[in-house]
């Protein structure tokens, strides 16, 4: 059976960008909810994006060390939404909004990513992050030499990727899902259109290479 690897992309701020991702071929828009980042919508905004997406494009909320209430005013504002934990939350943290949840690893030499996943059993997915200052989106590729091959759960590869290095991180890593966020844009919350159809295409071409 053919997998088709699924593509998040994340931190958009503008309608058009919205209607851009859907169009290049995304399966999931990522909300920043964290006040610090440059891509920080409020879930109010949140909710009149999310609303223009189609059946079966997911919306996610991402959150980086919220407290419980801003959490719950994301899922009020988007209620169907899938979450993305990027900070430093405990399973706890995690289950308190009761609802389906990706789990952001830090990947950096010596952090063991298997005792993290054995830490967060819960979590839908575990999406692996370059370990930077500020907890994300900054555009860094980990080494994916660093990823165990037994993971025990969907793995969402992200961290630097564009375009141009997205194919090979397909057929190296053969993640569940891909996520991008600096490699897509021409400046930060700014989506650039041709960017995203590139990336697209370029899992797509990963998926072809993986049927040979
Ligand atoms: O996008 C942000 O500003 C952000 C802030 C804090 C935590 C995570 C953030 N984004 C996520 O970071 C990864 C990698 O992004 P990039 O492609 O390297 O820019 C991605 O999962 C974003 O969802």
């Amino acid at each position: 059976m053919k997998h088709r690897t699924r593509i998040k992309i994340c931190g958009l701020t503008r309608e058009a960008d919205v209607d851009a991702a859907v169009a290049a071929g995304a399966d999931a828009i990522g909300f920043v909810l964290y006040p610090k980042s440059p891509r920080h919508v409020d879930p109010a905004r949140a909710g009149e994006l999310a609303r223009r997406l189609p059946p079966f494009v997911t919306p996610v909320l991402l959150f980086v060390n919220a407290a419980p209430d801003e959490v719950a005013a994301g899922v009020q504002a988007v209620p169907h939404a899938l979450l993305q934990f990027h900070g430093d939350e405990t399973t706890e943290q995690c289950l308190a909004a009761a609802r389906p949840y990706l789990r952001a690893a830090r990947m950096a030499p010596g952090f063991d990513l298997l005792d993290f996943a054995a830490r967060h059993p819960e979590a839908v997915g575990l999406l692996l992050d370059a370990h930077i200052e500020g907890y994300g989106g900054g555009g860094k590729a980990f080494d994916w030499s660093l990823i165990p091959a037994n993971v025990p759960c969907p793995v969402v590869l992200s961290g630097g990727l564009n375009p141009a290095s997205v194919t090979d991180g397909v057929l190296r890593v053969r993640p569940w899902a891909v996520d991008v966020s600096s490699g897509v844009e021409s400046a930060k919350g700014i989506k650039d259109a041709a960017l995203m159809r590139r990336f697209c295409e370029a899992v797509r071409e990963a998926d072809s290479r993986l049927l040979d």
